[in-house]
């Protein structure tokens, strides 16, 4: 009866969160009870505050990549409180499983974001507008990622300390990635690049298809060795990593919080969504914040500082609320200005080129209706194995440079999946992207369910740069974000270029084995084009302009003459008082890779400042 109770509840409220098309949830769900996972999971959930203190020495708003990093390494030094206020709610048993990542899109656990539509981008989504998914959960985006773990170019974090910010080359942060890491492939492990033995575990997939071999040998093939591509250099060809453990999902809440959950001065209150900072306009102190938990406005006091790890638009969000943000902007909407930061400037993202398929003859991809739903879970459930481990479906990623780059600091990512927007018969990817019907149906629903793979061009290094700006005064209405895509014309000339190399590398003799070859129904929208060639690619790069989530820059570190920068290199706000900044919203420059590491990173580096700035003699 109680297994039952169980079941049944589990299942109604996962069916609540991921719709109702899913078809191997029940049984998952029954063998995941069935084998009582929590109990033999060692890192059972973090525990949610019931009530909340009046005071804490310190305030983290948002657990998610950098806050649960930030709030586990604040509660190490034992004399210290700590609050942890997140938005949203725990992980689920949905969450844990890598092959279902864009199942929690549009979910309850999605800020679902949207930005504005600009005519240059996104054109083949309803009404032009690309949808931008965020963590609101403990973990934040890591909970919602694709796993991939990558760190970026060393020369990306040269260039930070090179803009003025000591402290931030690649030397320096390589000690705190390395601190993170517990690194299960022993291949990679014993090198200078990786650790083990940290909090967060990462590892390859255990089960991948012949494609993403193909992959590998298809770059050596161009030239390309297959390497660790966050190891000494980064050009090159691999099978991806990815933080998982045993076969599921470690997100930073897993990594971080869940091990030190029962440490006396750390307490964590889920669903408590920050409305704005508590700032003494005299001293220009942060004493505080208010927040909104189960329908209830309450307000807690720091009495060291406030940091805020809310991410790239949710930092910049609270900030502008409290009156810290671009003078004009907040008189507009009538909030009193305290002081005018660049706050919500300065947005990058990678933007890629999706949708470009190949198909193959042979059964070797992923095509949903092909999997056999109990083997598959089964092999999940009992092993940590088998096609549910894939990460979010992406196998391989490589670093090239198109003739605009060079080979030390690559301006290309590839990201190589043995699946296709047509691989799910149109029932969930096209609609997490946003496609209209009249590009799925013309160009993706003739080959549904036919075995295809992809690779994705990336651009590393955009020019162009967005803005994130308040909607009104309300704390609840979504900012406004203007990814400003392709605003600069070498962003789309670079990516004409990647997709040029893409073509190449499916046509190199590996893939020829499987008679890989392009799917040539050409888009709607730009068939005044000849198909192939680069207006007629560039037309494909706007029509499906594909972020891969990686918003950054929003509130930048840089030095006190940079009249840019919003925070100092030592995260500290200018021109306030007791209030850092510590998530991806820092970062000068967006790395050359996926942003997860690299948030991580930022929240390792961040709790060691604070603890030089409180604990070393002079403070
Ligand atoms: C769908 C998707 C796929 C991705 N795939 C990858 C990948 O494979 N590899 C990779 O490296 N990167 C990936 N990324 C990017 C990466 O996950 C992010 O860059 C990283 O998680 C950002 O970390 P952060 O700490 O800045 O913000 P987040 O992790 O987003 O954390 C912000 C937290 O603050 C909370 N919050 C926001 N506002 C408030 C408020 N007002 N009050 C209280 N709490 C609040 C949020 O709910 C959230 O928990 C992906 C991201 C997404 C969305």
């Amino acid at each position: 009866m109680v297994l039952e109770t169980v079941l049944v509840s589990t299942a109604l409220k996962t069916v609540g969160i991921v719709g109702s098309g899913l078809w191997l949830l029940p049984l998952m769900l029954a063998g995941i009870t069935y084998h009582n996972y929590n109990r033999l999971d060692p890192e059972s959930p973090p525990i949610d505050a019931k009530m909340i203190q009046r005071e804490y020495d310190f305030i983290v708003v948002g657990g998610g990549s950098a806050g649960a990093v930030v709030a586990s390494r604040l509660s190490e030094i034992p004399s210290w409180s700590t609050l942890l206020l997140e938005a949203g709610p725990d992980e689920n048993e949905i969450s844990d499983v890598p092959s279902l990542a864009a199942y929690l899109q549009l979910s309850k656990l999605d800020w679902a974001y949207k930005i504005e539509p600009t005519g240059r981008a996104c054109l083949g989504m309803k009404n032009g507008r690309c949808n931008w998914p965020r963590g609101k959960v403990l973990g934040g985006s890591s909970v919602l990622n694709y796993m991939l773990y990558v760190r970026g170019n060393r020369k990306d974090y040269d260039l930070w300390e090179s803009l003025g910010n000591p402290g931030w080359n690649y030397e320096e942060v390589l000690k705190y990635f390395k601190k993170s890491e517990d690194n299960r492939n022993p291949y990679l492990a014993k090198t200078d690049y990786h650790s083990s033995g940290g909090y967060l575990t990462v590892q390859e997939s255990p089960w991948r298809t012949p494609l993403v071999l193909a992959f590998v040998e298809a770059g050596q093939e161009m030239g390309y060795d297959n390497r660790d591509i966050n190891g000494e250099r980064q050009d090159g060809f691999m099978v991806a990593q990815g933080t998982i453990r045993r076969g599921t999902r470690c997100s930073t809440a897993k990594a971080f919080l869940r091990p030190v959950k029962l440490r006396k001065n750390l307490q964590t209150a889920l669903n408590a969504h920050v409305t704005r900072l508590l700032i003494n306009p005299t001293t220009m102190r942060v004493y505080g914040v208010e927040f909104v938990r189960h329908g209830r406005k309450q307000i807690v006091l720091a009495r060291k500082e406030v940091i805020l790890s809310a991410g790239a638009i949710n930092s910049p969000q609270i900030m502008m609320l409290s009156g810290l943000g671009p003078r004009e902007h907040l008189q507009k909407l009538g909030i009193p200005v305290l002081r005018n930061l660049a706050v919500g400037d300065n947005l990058q993202d990678h933007v890629g080129m999706g949708g470009l398929t190949f198909l193959v003859d042979k059964p070797i991809s992923i095509v949903q209706n092909r999997f056999q739903a109990f083997p598959m879970t089964m092999q999940y459930i009992t092993k940590g194995k088998g096609p549910m481990t894939t990460l979010g479906g992406v196998e391989g990623l490589a670093f090239v440079n198109t003739i605009y780059g060079n080979r030390s600091w690559p301006d290309i990512q590839f990201h190589m999946a043995p699946a296709s927007i047509n691989s799910d018969g149109g029932l969930k990817v096209r609609k997490v992207l946003g496609l209209t019907d009249l590009l799925y149906n013309t160009v993706y629903k003739p080959i549904a369910n036919k075995d295809s793979w992809t690779m994705m061009p990336l651009l590393l290094r955009p020019k162009s740069r967005g803005t994130v700006r308040l909607k009104s005064k309300s704390p609840f209405h979504y900012p406004i974000i203007d990814a400003n895509y392709f605003a600069h014309r070498a962003d789309i000339d670079t990516l004409v270029e990647g997709a040029k190399i893409a073509i190449k590398i499916s046509q190199s003799p590996v893939f020829k084995k499987f008679n890989s070859r392009l799917h040539t129904i050409p888009f709607p929208n730009c068939r005044d084009h000849k198909f192939g060639s680069d207006a007629y690619w560039e037309c494909h790069i706007r029509t499906i302009s594909m972020t891969i989530y990686h918003p950054v820059g929003t509130c930048k570190m840089g030095p006190e003459w940079d009249s840019t920068a919003v925070v100092d290199p030592r995260l500290r706000v200018y021109g306030v008082k007791g209030l850092r900044v510590i998530d991806t919203s820092i970062m000068p420059t967006i790395p050359s890779g996926n942003t997860n590491a690299p948030a991580i990173m930022v929240g390792e580096k961040g709790a060691d400042l604070i603890k030089e700035d409180w604990l070393s003699p002079k403070s």
